[in-house]
């Protein structure tokens, strides 16, 4: 049988999907579709299957039950290379924790995604440096991760997911370890470079401020989809009135 292709203007599309962790089950048929350009929000408590959606929709992990489509790709049926080739080449990723080098600065930290694809050091560090200028941190662009501050080193790697311009970028949790004012002031310096640059945003957050910064918030309980809020075209955009 063949499989229904997503529909032409999703730019991801997950199809009911089904995962277990070692007997605890995680998501129990979560469908989704992503527009292009959009940010989305996914909102719910500890457990109920966030994280877990976000590295399907990545292809990090492959859900027992269920497809994943990258525009006309099904990413469900790819083998672990071509899953990993599409990450580099594609997507960018931001967790919780920076996850920073130690040994590495930090413009050198955001250009690692760069000199992976095979960059040269000049152009790696050029593009390198405008995303920490961008993120309001160039002037820590030589500075290692102990030098810098929690808030300073999460902007790194903010900067690190930006600066291959990926078609989306998945971020889960990206404020937690951050105090409040921190937590708003990278939310939306996240979602306005996003903005500016069409990079089409996949947000998993306990924060509230993700609501008015996303154009949509899906709400997840037990692994399944409890509820979905649009906002109108005209406040996603308001809300975000600065571009970076
Ligand atoms: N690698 C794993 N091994 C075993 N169980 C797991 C694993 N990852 C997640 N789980 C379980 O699967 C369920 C969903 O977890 P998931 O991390 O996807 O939720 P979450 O909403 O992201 O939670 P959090 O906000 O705590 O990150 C939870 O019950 C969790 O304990």
């Amino acid at each position: 049988m063949f499989a229904m292709a997503p529909p032409d203007n999703d730019v991801l599309w997950a199809r009911s999907l089904h995962h277990t962790h070692s007997g605890s089950p995680a998501l129990n048929g979560v469908s989704l579709g992503v527009r292009e350009g959009e940010i989305l929000a996914l909102y719910g408590p500890r457990g109920c299957g966030k994280t877990t959606l976000l590295r399907c929709l990545s292809g990090e992990l492959i859900p027992q039950q269920g497809e994943v489509w990258f525009n006309s790709t099904p990413v469900h049926t790819m083998g672990r290379l071509a899953r990993e080739r599409l990450r580099l080449d594609r997507f960018g990723w931001i967790g919780p924790e920076p996850g920073l080098v130690p040994e590495l600065n930090a413009w050198e930290n955001a250009a690692l995604p760069l000199l992976l694809r095979g960059s040269s050091h000049r152009s790696a560090r050029t593009t390198a440096v405008e995303w920490l200028e961008r993120l309001d941190i160039g002037s820590c662009a030589t500075k290692r991760p102990h030098a810098l501050l929690q808030a300073q080193r999460q902007r790194v790697a903010i900067a690190r997911a930006l600066v291959t311009t990926p078609a989306v970028l998945f971020a889960d949790e990206p404020t937690a370890t951050l105090h409040r004012a921190d937590r708003a002031h990278a939310l939306r310096t996240l979602t306005a470079a996003a903005r500016s640059h069409r990079i089409t945003v996949v947000l998993a957050s306990h924060d509230d401020d993700i609501a008015e910064l996303a154009d949509r918030t899906i709400g997840l309980m037990d692994g399944r989809r409890v509820g979905t809020s649009r906002l109108a075209e005209t406040e996603g955009r308001a809300a975000c009135s600065l571009y970076v």
